[in-house]
């Protein structure tokens, strides 16, 4: 069967729709130049002037939770895609990828200049009404099953901290959480006129919004021309390791990963921002890098774990006609679903960048990918590819596009 990257942008387009992951109006939304009409655009960013187009594709062969998955990524960044659908592969052939979400709320802090000597008994006579202000502050939450859950205050040296926690139900929450925090700031002022209030913002750490995903993968589905799958195992987990020890290791270990999770959390419409300051925020001095590979059992098992505070509604999710379609090859997730998807595909980014580091290195396959798209820019069908790519790799410096021409005309007088 052709692969979906062997195939021209229509022909994918039409497996996509007879697979029943796009509609015929997906498609048309698709092949519009513009996905995004001016009234959406000016109504998203000030001072609009037209909007700025990224690449959109899907990554397949993820295996989650035991439910396939096509991931829609947004990325200017070739090998991305084709790197998560590499390792997606070999996990799915594994058993596929296990995740786990913990999606609790998020923090705000409402913060004071001053010191507040009797903090408990402040909490005790005033926590219902703060309950109450946050209830009004945002009725809809509460429809949709959000709302304040808890409150604690700290003193610190000159400040004293309001830290809110705030469920937003399906939604990411920054906007539901302030609007909150300003009004629940509001009411504190009035009753604590000796402190001077300084701000009220939701934080971006977020550590009761976590997905974590594992994956056991089978030795044999990691060999190499070069190494057997258990070579590589031990490999990975030697990069593992010295990811942990090396800083400036642990930061490009961390950036394969988020190759795949940032142009996932895009292409779905949310905060990119928000998720890079929450994912490092989750790391500290004892854990540099935000995934480990070990063996265990006979198997390279990989595991990670990032703060994830995504939403299924609301902001650019609910407006993006590109992030509604996004959505809707995912096959509608909750926002804890989304956690975990956007987890296993980081573990999936991780897993092909290491895999290619420590065996052929990493330029061999970006090379492939370039010959690869010579070729089908050649004109040259499925089973004409694999010989013009061999042609290519041999005369890299002839690897262009007309003498893919010359080798597929000639490819095709021999048949
Ligand atoms: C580049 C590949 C995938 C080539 O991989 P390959 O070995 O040539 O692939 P293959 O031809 O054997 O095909 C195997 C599978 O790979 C996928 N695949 C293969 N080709 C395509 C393609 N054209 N488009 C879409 N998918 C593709 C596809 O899933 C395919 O299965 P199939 O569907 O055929 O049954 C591999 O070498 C790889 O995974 N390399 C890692 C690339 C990577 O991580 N890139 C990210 C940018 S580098 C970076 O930013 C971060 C880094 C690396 O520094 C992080 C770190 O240091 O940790
Ligand atoms: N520090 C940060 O990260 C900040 C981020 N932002 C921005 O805030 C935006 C996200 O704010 P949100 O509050 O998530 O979006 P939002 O402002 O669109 O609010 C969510 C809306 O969805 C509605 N809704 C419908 N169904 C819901 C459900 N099941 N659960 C929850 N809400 C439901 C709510 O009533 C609400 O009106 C993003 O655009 C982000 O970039 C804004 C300020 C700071």
């Amino acid at each position: 069967m052709t692969k979906l990257y062997e195939m021209t942008t229509a022909q994918r387009l039409k497996q996509l729709e007879m697979e029943g992951y796009l509609t015929q109006s997906d498609i048309e939304l698709l092949q519009t130049n513009s996905a995004l009409p001016a009234t959406i655009g000016s109504h998203l960013v000030e001072n609009y002037l037209g909007n700025f187009a990224l690449p959109f594709g899907v990554a397949n062969h993820f295996l989650i939770n035991q439910q396939d998955y096509l991931i829609p990524m947004a990325t200017e960044e070739p090998s991305v895609i084709a790197a998560a659908s590499n390792a997606a592969q070999r996990v799915a052939r594994s058993g596929g990828f296990q995740t786990q979400v913990f999606r609790n709320g998020l923090q705000g802090q409402i913060v004071f200049q001053g010191h507040l000597k009797d903090k408990t008994s402040f909490l005790q006579q005033h926590h219902n009404q703060i309950m109450t202000i946050a209830d009004q502050a945002h009725p809809t939450l509460q429809q949709h099953g959000g709302g304040l859950k808890d409150i604690n205050i700290n003193n610190y040296k000159d400040f004293v901290e309001f830290n809110l926690l705030i469920n937003p139900a399906e939604a990411m929450g920054a906007n539901v959480v302030n609007t909150i925090l300003e009004a629940v700031a509001h009411y504190l002022q009035q009753q604590l006129p000796q402190l001077d209030l300084l701000m009220a913002i939701l934080s971006n750490q977020a550590p009761q919004q976590i997905a974590s995903a594992s994956a056991q993968i089978d030795f044999e589905q990691l060999a190499t021309s070069q190494y057997s799958g258990y070579q590589v195992a031990q490999r990975i987990v030697a990069a593992s390791e010295f990811a942990q020890i090396s800083a400036a290791r642990a930061a490009t270990h961390n950036k394969g990963i988020m190759n795949g999770v940032i142009a996932t959390v895009l292409a779905t419409g949310n905060d990119t921002r928000n998720i890079n300051a929450a994912v490092y925020a989750g790391l500290n001095q004892n854990q540099k890098t935000l995934s480990e590979w070990q063996i265990h059992d006979q198997k390279l098992v990989g595991n990670i774990r990032l703060s994830l505070p995504l939403g299924s509604v609301g902001g650019a999710i609910s407006t993006l006609p590109m992030a509604q379609l996004a959505m809707r090859i995912l096959q509608q997730p909750s926002a804890a679903q989304l956690m975990g998807i956007v987890a296993a595909v980081g573990l999936a980014s991780n897993l092909a960048a290491l895999r290619a580091l420590v065996t052929q290195g990493i330029q061999a396959g970006h090379m492939n990918l370039q010959w690869q798209s010579l070729a089908i820019m050649a004109g040259a069908k499925a089973d004409e590819i694999a010989p013009i790519v061999t042609y290519l790799k041999a005369h890299p410096q002839v690897a262009n596009l007309a003498n893919a021409h010359k080798q597929l005309e000639q490819l095709r007088k021999d048949k």
